[in-house]
C-alpha cells in the first residue's frame, strides 16, 4: 500500500518545484540574495512564528493520543523558544530591535498565512489541522535538504540552510509524517480531500511568503 504522505506530496510537488526555482532560494545558495531581502524575510518570520506556534498548540489540543499531544506541544514551545530567539539574534544582526519589529505592522502575506493556519487548526478536525500544518514542516525540511549540498558562501545564509537541512529538524519532520500516515488510515475519502486541500493552501502560502520577502511586501495603502 502507498503511504498517504506520497499523495500529500503529489498535491504540493508542483508548488514545491516553483519554490526551489524562486530567485529568493537560488539567491540564498549563490549568495547573491540582497541583505535587505533576507532582512525582510526575518521580519516576516518575527510576525509569523508566534501564530505558527499557536497553530501547533491548537494541533496539540486536538491530537488523538498523548504522544501526539506532546509532539505538537513540544514543537509549539520549540517554535517560541528556539526559532524565535534565533530570529531575535538575526534581527539584531540586521539592526532591527525587538520593539521595532513589533511596531512594524505584520506585512500582508505573513499576516494572511498565520491567520489561515490559525483558522484551519482551530475550526477544522484534527485531520484538517494536520493537512494545514504538515507542509510547514515538510517544505522547510525539503528546501533545507535540497540546499544543503550547495550551501551558501554567505555564513548567515549557510546557517539558515543548516538549521532546516540538519538532522535534528529532519527527524522532527519524519515523526510528523509517520503520524500523518497513521491518521490517514482512519479517514473517509471526503476527510482526505479536505486534508489535501488544506495542504495545497499552505504550500501556496509558503511560496507566497518567500515571494513577499523578495518583493519586500508591505501594505500598499
Ligand atoms: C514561513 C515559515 N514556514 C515554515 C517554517 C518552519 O518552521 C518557518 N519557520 N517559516
Amino acid at each position: 500500500m502507498r503511504a498517504f504522505r506520497d499523495e500529500l506530496w503529489r498535491a504540493m510537488d508542483g508548488i514545491y518545484q516553483q519554490i526551489l526555482a524562486h530567485p529568493f532560494l537560488t539567491g540564498l545558495t549563490d549568495g547573491s540574495l540582497p541583505k535587505e531581502v533576507f532582512r525582510h524575510f526575518v521580519l516576516q518570520e518575527a510576525h509569523f512564528l508566534p501564530d505558527y506556534a499557536r497553530a501547533l498548540a491548537a494541533c496539540a489540543v486536538k491530537a488523538p493520543d498523548p504522544a501526539s499531544v506532546q509532539r505538537f506541544a513540544a514543537d509549539a514551545a520549540r517554535t517560541v523558544e528556539v526559532e524565535h530567539s534565533l530570529h531575535v539574534e538575526l534581527l539584531n544582526a540586521f539592526g532591527i530591535g525587538e520593539a521595532e519589529a513589533r511596531r512594524h505592522p505584520a506585512p500582508p502575506t505573513a499576516l494572511g498565512y498565520g491567520s489561515y493556519l490559525l483558522r484551519a487548526c482551530h475550526l477544522g478536525t484534527f485531520a484538517e489541522a494536520l493537512g494545514a500544518i504538515v507542509p510547514c514542516y515538510w517544505i522547510y525540511a525539503r528546501v533545507g535538504q535540497a540546499l544543503l549540498d550547495r550551501s551558501s558562501p554567505d555564513p548567515l545564509y549557510a546557517w539558515w540552510i543548516e538549521t532546516y537541512g540538519g538532522e535534528e529538524y529532519q527527524e522532527t519532520v519524519a515523526g510528523v509524517l509517520d503520524l500523518l500516515d497513521e491518521v490517514a488510515e482512519g479517514l473517509t475519502g471526503d476527510e482526505c480531500g479536505r486534508l489535501l486541500a488544506n495542504a495545497t493552501t499552505t504550500a501556496r502560502y509558503e511560496w507566497m511568503f518567500w515571494d513577499a520577502a523578495w518583493r519586500r511586501e508591505d501594505w500598499p495603502v
